[in-house]
């Protein structure tokens, strides 16, 4: 696989940024191999992501930073350069529904995602033997009703101890409290199982069965304090009708979340998704 520098923007929009940015690309000898921008032109924020040929800048990407630095103040750039063999380190987090979890697993181990599933950690046991089967720790830390601040604080323990760059909630069921929102902002990522914002909360294919709906869908979405209101990542939907029945719903909902997470989290770990706001600019 090509070793790729990956330069990603955000910053008040003007004339002359891509001209700017592309030419000191140029300047370093760097050669892009992907460019995306958007700007939006109700906030008068800017968007960029470029992807440049490691091994045609004749620099380390240390070396780099240091000398894009002049040019991200002088636009008052919030901006990242990474480093594509470094790979991300990425714990799941689940409860008792194994499909989003297994369907990660397998991709993970077929290339699909560009990471090291680091650890996964569950409030139940059920999983544990499937996630050991691929070789990965498994940590079993139920939540206590009565004390939930600690067993969450155990949950960060985990978290820390697996150095996670990104958390992953595939069907976890339990709300994470402020705290860990607060630590981890940004980096954890949920598969809401309704098309929000329609059918947040709990039993989202009941509710939708109950409305009468023609079309059910999953949600990618960033965890933040308040539930199921993150950034969206990714969406897909699926038909229904009257003659199905909410075991139906729930079955032709699994396929929708698992295709939606793993596309919401491949392009996270690509750096495709910059959040702007309580919205996303996905680069896909
Ligand atoms: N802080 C956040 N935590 C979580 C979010 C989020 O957006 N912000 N998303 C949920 C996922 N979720 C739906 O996708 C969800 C999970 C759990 C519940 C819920 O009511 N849980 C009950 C306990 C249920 C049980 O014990 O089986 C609770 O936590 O009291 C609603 C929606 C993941 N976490």
């Amino acid at each position: 696989m090509s070793h790729y520098y990956r330069l990603v923007v955000s910053c008040p929009d003007r004339v002359g940024i891509v001209a700017r940015v592309s030419s000191f690309i140029a300047q370093q000898g760097g050669s892009i191999t992907e460019a995306s921008q958007h700007s939006d032109l109700e906030t008068g924020c800017f968007f960029m992501r470029y992807e440049i040929l490691a091994d045609s800048v004749g620099m380390s990407i240390e070396a780099l930073r240091v000398a894009f630095e002049p040019v991200a103040s002088e636009f008052n750039m919030q901006w990242s350069l990474v480093d594509t063999q470094k790979r991300r380190r990425v714990v799941l987090m689940v409860s008792r529904e194994s499909h989003c979890l297994v369907d990660l697993l397998y991709r993970w181990q077929a290339g699909e995602l560009d990471c090291d599933i680091v650890g996964v950690i569950s409030n139940h046991d059920d999983m544990r033997s499937l996630t050991e089967w691929y070789g990965i720790p498994y940590h079993h830390v139920p939540v206590d009703p009565e004390n939930k601040q600690a067993s969450f604080a155990k949950v960060q323990v985990e978290i820390d101890n697996a150095r996670a760059d990104c958390i992953v909630l595939a069907r976890y069921m339990q709300i994470l409290p402020p705290e860990l929102c607060t630590r981890y902002a940004g980096r954890v990522i949920n598969i809401h199982h309704s098309f929000l914002p329609s059918f947040a909360g709990a039993k989202p294919y009941h509710q939708a069965y109950q409305r009468g709906v023609k079309l059910i869908g999953a949600t990618c979405h960033y965890v933040t304090e308040e539930l199921d209101a993150g950034p969206i990542i990714e969406q897909d939907i699926h038909r229904v009708s009257h003659c199905h029945t909410p075991t139906d719903l729930v079955r032709f909902g699994r396929d929708v979340e698992k295709a939606v997470l793993a596309r919401g989290l491949r392009w996270h770990l690509e750096d495709r998704v910059l959040v702007h706001g309580n919205k996303t600019v996905v680069f896909s």
